[in-house]
C-alpha cells in the first residue's frame, strides 16, 4: 500500500481515540515494512499529531467550504506538513496529494487538492511571520490557548524555546537491563548493527536508530525501552539489596524493574496500581526482563495502609498531567486542560499523603512526575512538607550531563532545555527517627 495511505489511515484511527504509540506500534508489529518506511511514517504520523491545530487553521483558511471528510482532511494535513516541517518536494508533494485525492474522491476533489496545497506553499512562510506578529503564538506552536497563556506566565521569555523544544522528534533510548546483559555486550551489537550512542546516562543508551526494537535483544529482555528520567527517577530511591519497597503507582512497571535490578533481585517491591489490566502488564513487564521480586497489587494508593506493612523506601511515580513527555505524546497537549491539573494535584497529594504514613521512621521515599506545572509538583510536595514536619528534603546531586535546575525545595527539574531526557520533577525525603 502507498505509504500516505497508510498514515492517513493511521490518522484517522488516532483520531478515533487509541493512543499514538500503541497504535503505531501495533501497526509496525501487524505490517511487514522497511526501516526506510517506518521512519517516515513515524515522523510524519508524529509530526501532524505535534502541529496539527496549525495545520488545520491553514486548511480552514484556504477552504471556501470546510473540508468534512476525515480522510481528505488527513491528506492535506500530511502534505501540508511534508511542505512546511520537512521542506520536502513542493511538486512532488502537490502532484501526490492530488493523484491521491483524485483516486479516492475524483477528478473535482483532485483539483481542489492541487489548489490549496500550492497556494498554502507559496504563503507558509509568510503565513508563519503573521501567525507571530499577530500574537498567535498558540496556533503557531499547535497548543491550547490556555497552556500557551500558562506556559507564557510562568516562563516569560523562555516561552517560545520551550514550546519549541516540546515539538522536537524524541531520540529512541533503551536500557541494558544488568539482571540478563552488560554494557559490553550491548556496546558489541551496536556496533555490529552500526548504530550510534548519542548520549548516555548510565546504563541508558539515546540512539540514532530505533533498529533496535526488532533484535532479538530486545525480545529476550536484554534491553528496554525506557528514558533516562524515567531511569533517574527509580535510582535516586537508593533502593538496596534486601529492601522493602513500595512502587504506589507501578504499571507498566519500568522503574519497579530498575528497582529490582538495583535490589540484585533480593528483598521485596510491592507494586500498586489502581487499574487490574495494567498489573497484568507490570507482570508481564517484570516476568520478561527476570525481575523476581515484584509482587503486582491492584489496588488505590490512596488505601495504601490497607497493606498492614511499612517499607524501607517508596516510590510514588504520581499519575499525572504527562506535558514533560509531549515529544513522545504529543497528544497529551490536546486532551487536558487547567481543571485535569488541579484534579491531578489533588490526587497527587493524597497518595503522597497516604504513602508517607507507610513509610518506616528514617526511611526514605521519592516523588516524581513527568510534567512541568509546579501544581503537581513544587506546591503540592511545599504543602506536604508544611503538612508532615517529621519529613525533611534529601539533596540529591544534578547528573552530570543533565540539563535543569533545582525548585526553591531542592527538587530536580529536568526542564526544556534538556534535548535528549524527557521532562522531569524528582524530589527525595527522609522520615525523621522520633
Ligand atoms: C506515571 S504512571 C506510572 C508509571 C510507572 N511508575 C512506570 O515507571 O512504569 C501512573 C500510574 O498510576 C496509576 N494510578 C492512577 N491513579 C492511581 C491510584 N489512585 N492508585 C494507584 N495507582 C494509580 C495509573 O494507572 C498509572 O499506571
Amino acid at each position: 500500500m502507498n505509504v500516505k495511505k497508510r498514515i492517513i489511515k493511521l490518522l484517522g484511527e488516532f483520531e478515533d481515540g487509541k493512543y499514538s504509540n500503541i497504535l503505531l506500534n501495533e501497526y509496525f508489529r501487524e505490517n511487514n515494512l522497511s526501516r526506510g518506511e517506518k521512519a517516515f511514517i513515524t515522523e510524519v504520523f508524529y509530526g501532524v499529531i505535534r502541529n496539527i491545530i496549525f495545520l488545520d487553521y491553514q486548511i480552514d483558511k484556504r477552504a471556501t467550504k470546510k473540508v468534512h471528510r476525515r480522510w481528505l482532511r488527513n491528506l492535506l494535513r500530511i502534505s501540508y506538513y511534508q511542505a512546511y516541517f520537512m521542506r520536502s518536494d513542493d511538486a512532488g508533494v502537490a502532484w501526490e496529494a492530488t493523484e491521491l485525492a483524485k483516486q479516492k474522491l475524483g477528478v473535482y476533489v483532485g483539483r481542489f487538492a492541487n489548489g490549496i496545497v500550492r497556494s498554502f506553499m507559496r504563503e507558509m512562510d509568510q503565513e508563519a511571520e503573521n501567525l507571530k506578529s499577530q500574537g498567535k503564538m498558540d496556533i503557531l506552536y499547535s497548543c491550547p490557548k490556555w497552556f500557551y497563556e500558562k506556559i507564557e506566565k510562568e516562563y516569560g521569555e523562555e516561552t517560545e524555546k520551550l514550546l519549541k523544544s516540546y515539538k522536537k522528534i524524541p531520540y529512541l533510548s533503551v536500557r541494558v537491563n544488568k539482571l540478563k546483559y552488560n554494557e559490553d555486550e550491548f556496546e558489541a551489537l551496536l556496533e555490529k548493527m552500526g548504530i550510534n550512542i548519542m548520549k548516555q546516562i548510565d546504563s541508558v543508551y539515546y540512539l540514532d536508530s530505533g533498529a533496535l526494537i526488532d533484535s532479538k535483544e530486545f525480545k529476550e529482555g536484554k534491553i528496554t525501552v525506557q528514558d533516562g528520567s524515567s531511569y533517574l527517577a527509580a535510582k535516586m530511591l537508593g533502593a538496596r539489596p534486601g529492601d522493602i519497597v513500595l512502587d504506589t503507582c507501578s504499571a507498566p512497571g519500568s522503574k519497579a524493574v530498575v528497582l529490582a535490578e538495583l535490589m540484585e533481585n533480593k528483598g521485596e517491591i510491592t507494586a500498586l496500581d489502581i487499574h487490574q489490566h495494567k498489573i497484568k502488564l507490570l507482570d508481564a513487564n517484570a516476568k520478561n526482563l527476570g525481575a523476581k521480586i515484584i509482587t503486582g497489587v491492584k489496588l488505590d494508593a490512596r488505601k495504601v495502609k490497607e497493606q498492614g506493612k511499612k517499607f524501607d523506601k517508596i516510590l510514588v511515580d504520581a499519575p499525572c498531567s504527562g506535558y514533560g513527555v509531549l515529544r513522545k505524546k504529543p497528544e497529551a497537549l490536546y486532551n487536558k486542560d487547567m481543571t485535569n491539573v488541579e484534579e491531578l494535584a489533588k490526587l497527587q497529594y493524597e497518595i503522597l499523603e497516604s504513602a508517607s504514613k507507610s513509610l518506616k521512621e528514617d526511611g526514605e521515599l521519592v516523588y516524581s512526575t513527568c510534567t512541568i506545572f509546579n501544581e503537581e509538583n513544587t506546591d503540592n510536595v511545599q504543602r506536604f512538607l508544611q503538612n508532615n514536619p517529621e519529613f525533611e528534603v534529601v539533596e540529591l546531586e544534578f547528573p552530570d550531563g543533565v540539563e535543569g535546575h533545582k525548585d526553591i525545595l531542592g527538587g530536580l527539574v529536568i526542564d526544556y532545555k534538556e534535548e535528549f531526557l524527557d521532562s522531569f520533577y524528582i524530589i527525595k525525603f527522609r522520615k525523621r527517627i522520633g
